[in-house]
């Protein structure tokens, strides 16, 4: 043991020696090849190992190319972990704490794939069986045109009708249902209940929604990889009247909350009616707007602007910034002042100088000198665009809100027009003509004008001149053009909060045309064709013009209704407010009133007068009953100005303190109502509508019976212009309308007591 033990040491102590002199004589090569060894291993090691994936945050963007169905999805928004039965719905991690949805911007088709099934579950809930059978009926007699609004590319299955009282939330209200065999399916949501102010199970429900929408474990918008969904409600407008009384008061909420859980995928206004009144045809109104978005999504696989994921929708709640109607109401919309950028441009001579020209030859007209000669054409190379579609003009105008037809007409969608979609009001026009806002299109076919007036908040956007120009549209371009943008802008309206859909419904079908946005219509060289093409689709026109253009104004053919503005009672006053561009302005000015005199007995006259204090309102009663006295027209609608805080007005000196109170327009309409008195004119002070700082004057023409009769018969107008042709041998007693309304009269402030007046938050005011 001894020997063998002194042998091993033996050799150890050469081994070591030996190992000793190796280390000495290689050491570099030695340390290099191990770190090269070690660094192979570790590399190795690092990418064999299986390791989790990083899954804690559901996914934000869906890839499109892994999407099963036809259609990428319009909204794809986070995905979240599939519901089993029996396990409780919960996601891994936290729930994140997200900023505003991103909007986008534009609607844009989806690539298509095939074999996509869209199913429509209508959801019901029914306590004396009303709206259940109505829900039966209804899927009855629509299945077929729900399942014709297929493609080749996208099929709706049968609807399935599910009964709330039945299901449980958690399988249809936290994620979409998955399909037992797997298929690619999207679901598209219906919902239809009646509403009770008592425990009904649509309280289980919507507190289900609610807490839902609240849960901090799942995504607050779990159902926004539904297609769309839509809210149909059933109410009693006898115990309930209005929507502010509880008409349809949860079918309001349920619509509310599905649009938060979906990321507001409303697909069509929420639907009211009274199964005793009119609640049938309501019903059958909602389902034909709804089987449209259907057949649009299998065609284009959007369900359409102003849904979301579909486009913009405009869900401002600071539209209500002033009270003014369409002359201002786009100042207020953007809630921008129409500053001056660099490029700006005040006159439109100054085009010429940005334009490239353009073949076409101009149609020159002369607004300079007036009582010569009609238009002459001019072929000349120059003819110019009024507003290039590269001008800062253009820029300006579209970032208004404004949609430019061809080179010089513009439609905008008024504020008004919103408003009564959302049954929030309409303009006075309703209380005073009975003109629908939401079936009103505001549009002109010249953005040009020949005034810089003061209170313009659109001066340094529009362009100004005296003579045309510019190349001319065709009418039929620009009445096409007008009509398609303005349906355009209505249809983004359809995922509002708070439109309805019988309203939207209504605006689908233009029947009014304020011929009043910006510009002067008058300068169009084929206004009357253009008027007549309105007419002749039976909308109604009101024009206002500006009282420079005498020959264009006595050319005109007769109008449902017929504006001049008044903007001062003296030459010096309206230099000073008008500022307008012909050096004649005053003459021109006195003529038209001379043709408004010659036209009152063919047409509805009108006097616009813009009160501005500190410029045309002090003393100066005498000078407008002048006017008045000039022309006597049908009618005088006095209002006051609206600050619009544009850089021009600032510098002509205007200022909120210009703003002129109610009660001082009331005063005003009172003298000038005596003074017209004490002179022999027939007027009287007819309507008003306060919310407008508004207030009319009519012509005892207009009183029937001792009451005013300020309201127009339209479908006797179209008639009237149908058998008689354009040129109109009538006079405008002939389609005199229905008596004003109680409420609209002289005292009673004029809103309409159907809408809910609110302030600029959306909070309901007391009327
Ligand atoms: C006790 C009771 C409370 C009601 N509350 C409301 C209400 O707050 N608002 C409303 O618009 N209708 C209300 N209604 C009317 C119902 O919504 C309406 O009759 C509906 O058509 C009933 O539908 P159903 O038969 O499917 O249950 C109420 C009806 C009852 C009987
Ligand atoms: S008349 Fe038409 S465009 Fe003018 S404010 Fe009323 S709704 Fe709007």
């Amino acid at each position: 043991m001894g020997i063998i033990t002194g042998v091993i040491g033996h050799w150890g102590w050469e081994v070591e020696d030996y190992l000793l002199d190796v280390w000495e004589a290689h050491r570099t090569p030695i340390i290099l090849a191990t770190s090269s060894i070690l660094i192979c291993v570790w590399l190795y090691l690092y990418f064999s190992e299986e390791r989790e994936g990083l899954v804690a945050l559901p996914r934000q963007y869906t890839v499109e190319t892994k999407r099963t169905s036809p259609f990428q999805l319009s909204n794809p928004l986070p995905t979240t972990k599939p519901k089993v039965v029996g396990e409780k719905a919960t996601t891994v991690g936290p729930k994140r704490i997200r900023g505003e949805i991103p909007r986008q911007t534009t609607q844009k088709e989806s690539p298509k794939r095939d074999g996509l099934e869209i199913q429509v579950l209508v959801f019901y809930s029914s306590l004396t069986g009303k709206t259940e059978k109505a829900v039966k009926d209804l899927v009855e007699v629509s299945q077929e045109e729900i399942n014709g609004a297929g493609t080749g590319t996208c099929r709706f299955p049968d609807a399935q009708i599910l009964d709330l009282s039945e299901i449980d939330y958690d399988e249809y209200f936290i994620n979409p249902p998955k399909r037992e065999d797997g298929k690619a399916v999207d679901y598209f949501y219906l919902l239809l209940l009646p509403s009770y102010n008592i425990d009904t199970i649509n309280d289980t429900f919507l507190e289900h929604l609610k807490e839902t929408h609240n849960d901090f474990r799942i995504d607050s918008a779990p159902l926004s990889n539904l297609v769309g969904y839509s809210v149909f409600g059933f109410g009693d407008r006898e115990g309930w009247p209005t929507e502010e009384d509880g008409y349809g008061f949860q079918a309001k909420e349920v619509d509310r909350w599905m649009a938060k859980l979906t990321g507001r995928k409303r697909a069509f206004p929420l639907g009211l009616g009274d199964l005793k009144m009119d609640g049938k045809a309501r019903l059958l109104e909602w389902s034909s707007g709804l089987i449209d978005v259907l057949r649009m999504f299998a065609q284009t696989g959007v369900l359409g602007d102003g849904v979301r994921g579909s486009g913009d929708a405009d869900e401002s709640d600071g539209e209500y910034a002033s009270d003014e109607e369409e002359d201002t109401e786009t100042s207020i919309e953007g809630n921008e002042k129409p500053t001056k950028n660099k490029g700006s441009i005040d006159d439109v001579e100054d085009l010429g100088k940005m334009v490239a020209p353009s073949e076409k030859a101009p149609l020159a007209i002369d607004f300079t000198t007036y009582g010569k000669s009609k238009p002459v054409n001019i072929q000349t190379p120059q003819a110019k665009e009024m507003v290039p579609k590269t001008s800062p003009t253009y820029a300006a105008l579209t970032k208004q809100g404004y949609s430019i037809i061809g080179s010089h007409s513009g439609v905008k969608i008024c504020r008004w027009t919103k408003s009564a979609l959302r049954g929030r009001g309409s303009c006075y026009k309703y209380s005073f003509y009975g003109i629908n806002s939401h079936q009103c299109m505001e549009s002109t076919p010249s953005l040009s004008c020949s005034n810089k007036c003061v209170f313009c908040w659109r001066h340094g956007t529009n362009p100004v001149g005296t003579i045309w120009r510019w190349q001319v549209d065709p009418p039929d371009l620009i009445f096409s053009g007008i009509k398609e943008a303005h349906y355009k802008k209505i249809k983004m309206m359809r995922g509002v909060p708070g439109v309805r859909a019988e309203r939207f419904q209504e605006a689908m079908r233009i029947r009014h045309c304020a011929l009043s946005l910006v510009g002067e219509p008058i300068f169009y060289p084929h206004i009357n064709e253009f008027v007549g093409m309105l007419h002749a689709e039976r909308i109604s026109t009101f024009l206002v013009c500006n009282a420079q253009h005498p020959d264009q104004l006595a050319a005109l053919k007769p109008i449902t209704q017929l504006y001049v503005s008044i903007d001062a009672a003296d030459k010096e006053s309206l230099r000073r407010i008008d500022r307008p561009l012909h050096r004649d302005f005053w003459e021109r000015f006195q003529r038209c009133l001379e043709i408004l005199r010659e036209k009152r007995f063919k047409q509805r006259t009108v006097f616009r007068l813009t009160l501005v204090k500190g410029f045309n309102i002090d003393e100066a009663v005498k000078g407008y009953a002048d006017l008045v006295d000039k022309a006597l027209p049908c009618f005088v609608e006095i209002k006051g100005v609206t600050y619009c805080g544009t850089s021009t007005s600032s510098s002509a000196g205007l200022t909120m303190a210009n703003v002129p109170f109610y009660a001082e327009i009331q005063e005003f309409v009172e003298a000038l109502n005596h003074e017209l008195n004490s002179r022999g004119l027939e007027y009287g002070i007819a309507a008003e509508h306060a919310h407008s700082c508004c207030a009319l004057l009519a012509s005892a023409r207009f009183k029937k019976n001792g009451k005013w009769h300020t309201r127009i018969d339209y479908d006797r107008f179209f008639d009237l212009w149908e058998e008689r042709g354009p040129d109109g041998d009538w006079t405008p007693e002939d389609y005199m309308g229905e008596e004003t309304p109680e409420w609209a009269t002289w005292g009673n402030g004029g809103f309409d007591p159907r809408d809910t007046r609110v302030d600029r938050k959306g909070r309901k005011i007391e009327v």
